[in-house]
């Protein structure tokens, strides 16, 4: 399947640059666009959707042109927005009933049967005909997907969709997000490191309106390389180490802590150098 290319996007909010000349080239599967809050990432996000246009820059999919022809590129894409809630006192039935009016599936018949095949997907056909209001948060966005995917379009966008959810919402959505993109292109969006790790193959990490694209998650890992130390320390030396070092991450081990700190240079001569972890890499990455 041909890439999705994003070719030197830039977005300014009157004097606050938000995107900066961003180029993406991604490939069919699930691909991570990996960011702190106000990064840019909503904003690359909506302009892919379409509901945003951006002031310089192009988005090409399998031979469509988002500037020349937005029409046809809405066509192909479905969105699931960082708010999707708007709709509570229907039930996913009607609710799918008139997203897919909107998106163009006029046929009645067919517009059924496409319902029932995106709620079975999502794993809520037992629940179609139950109101909104009721539903847990990972119900709601599973439903958010069903509409997304509604149509079938080839490119699914989907804007930080575990925020919130319970551990067990979390592992589910991300098996679905999974599946959809066995043959679609999925951008995931996200703060949450964990998501990109457990979902996707690629991944660019967005910082202050800046994208840089990684080859794989490895190599965005990579960045950390001896820059990570395993060190033992008492506990009451607890506090004064992580005043002085950026501490990762703490085990208590009896009277000892197990630390792992980021940091250029060796803390201490037994602290030892270990391999970083891909949330070590995209903390050395979007370190000020
Ligand atoms: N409509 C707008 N008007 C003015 N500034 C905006 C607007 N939308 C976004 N911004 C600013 O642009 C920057 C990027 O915002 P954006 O929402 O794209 O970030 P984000 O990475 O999605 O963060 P978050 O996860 O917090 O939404 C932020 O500084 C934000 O305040």
């Amino acid at each position: 399947m041909e890439s999705l290319t994003i070719d030197n996007i830039s977005k300014a909010f009157k004097k606050h640059q938000a995107l900066t000349s961003v180029s993406l080239e991604i490939p069919s599967g699930l691909f991570g666009l990996l960011g702190p809050n106000g990064a840019g990432k909503t904003t690359l996000m909506r302009i892919l959707a379409t509901v945003m246009i951006q002031d310089e820059g192009d988005i090409q999919f399998q031979g469509v042109n988002w500037s020349k022809n937005a029409d046809q590129a809405r066509l192909m894409l479905g969105y699931l927005p960082q708010e999707f809630g708007a709709f509570r006192n229907i039930t996913p039935v009607e609710c799918l009933d008139y997203i897919g009016v909107l998106k163009g599936l006029s046929d009645k018949k067919q517009r059924r049967d496409q319902i029932q095949c995106v709620l079975e997907e999502v794993n809520l056909t037992e629940h179609a005909d139950r109101k909104i209001r009721g539903f847990s948060g990972g119900m709601k966005r599973r439903l958010g997907i069903a509409q997304a995917i509604l149509g079938n379009p080839r490119l699914v966008i989907v804007d930080e969709p575990t925020a919130g959810l319970d551990p067990d919402e979390r592992i589910r959505f991300r098996g679905l997000l999974r599946r959809l993109a066995q043959d679609r292109t999925v951008i995931l969006s996200t703060h949450i490191v964990e998501d990109i790790e457990a979902t996707c193959d690629k991944v660019a990490v967005i910082k202050r309106g800046k994208a840089t694209q990684f080859a794989n998650l490895e190599a965005l890992a990579s960045l950390a390389d001896n820059k990570v130390w395993n060190w033992y320390i008492p506990m009451s030396q607890y506090e004064k180490v992580s005043n002085q070092h950026k501490v990762i991450s703490t085990k208590i081990r009896e009277d000892r802590a197990e630390i792992r700190i980021l940091s250029d240079v060796r803390p201490s001569d037994d602290a030892v150098s270990v391999s970083p972890t891909i949330e070590e890499g995209y903390l050395e990455w979007i370190k000020e």
